[in-house]
């Protein structure tokens, strides 16, 4: 399968790259999180991380999105180096186990909230809200507290609101692991299918085999701080 032409200029394949990334945390010894990881996640694919608990999946995708900082190694987007470039401006979303909604504020008010921050007119605001509830199957809920939804439905709120900015790339660290079997099973066909359909990249972190094979064009494993 192809994703689209390589649009990286000076040689360097389109999308996400990741090069030779290092993470320490200080400690007596230090932990050496993950140790000389490269990757490439393409235009509109989605790539799964795969390894027992404590491999260093999260520290990945954190020095990815930019929360965690990198000893060494690089990370950029195209030809763009991005390893020092402050969270908020690498255009990258990310989605976490259990959502992290404002719970203050309605469904629409959350998926809402980046392109309100971004200063986007009232109208266009409620036409993109309305847009991403259909996305993610939740039309007619924008006025519901966030409180009040399940477990599912607080996840798919969570990727409405990632996609609101319109993100190069997402990140989701165990998005589905806080539901339970079989709702996990459905959700993970749900999300990949939104996140094809929006054409999004995506970099997936899963301890569960069948949910990667499911939400991913591409598994790769992590062991010790090493991808295999
Ligand atoms: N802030 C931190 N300070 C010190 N050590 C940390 C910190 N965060 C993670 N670690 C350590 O780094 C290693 C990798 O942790 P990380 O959370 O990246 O792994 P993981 O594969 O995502 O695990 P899990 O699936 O349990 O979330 C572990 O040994 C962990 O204890």
């Amino acid at each position: 399968m192809t994703y689209g032409a390589p649009t990286g200029g000076r040689g360097m394949p389109g999308g996400l790259t990741v090069t030779d990334l290092v993470v320490t945390y200080p400690g007596r010894p230090p932990v050496e999180a993950v140790r000389g990881a490269s990757l490439h996640v393409g235009p509109g694919e989605t790539v799964a991380l795969l390894g027992p608990s404590g491999c260093g999946k999260s520290s990945l995708l954190g020095a990815v999105v930019g929360i965690v900082e990198p000893a060494s190694g690089s990370v950029s987007w195209n030809d763009e180096d991005l390893t020092t470039t402050p969270v908020h401006r690498r255009r990258f979303g990310m989605v976490f186990q259990d959502g992290q909604l404002f719970p203050h504020l309605d469904v629409a008010g959350n998926i809402g909230f980046g392109p309100l921050m971004a200063g986007m007119a009232a109208d266009a605001r409620r036409d993109r809200v309305a847009e991403l509830l259909a996305v993610v199957g939740l039309e007619g809920l924008g006025e519901r507290a966030v409180t009040e939804l399940s477990g599912g439905q607080r996840q798919r709120v969570a990727l409405a609101r990632s996609l609101a900015a319109r993100p190069r790339l997402l990140a989701l660290d165990e998005p589905l692991s806080s539901l339970d079997a079989d709702l996990r099973r459905r959700l993970a066909v749900d999300v990949r299918d939104i996140l094809r359909s929006q054409g999004v990249s995506a970099l997936l972190v899963t301890h569960d085999p069948a949910e990667a094979e499911t939400m991913a064009h591409r598994v790769l494993r992590m062991k010790d701080g090493r991808l295999l």
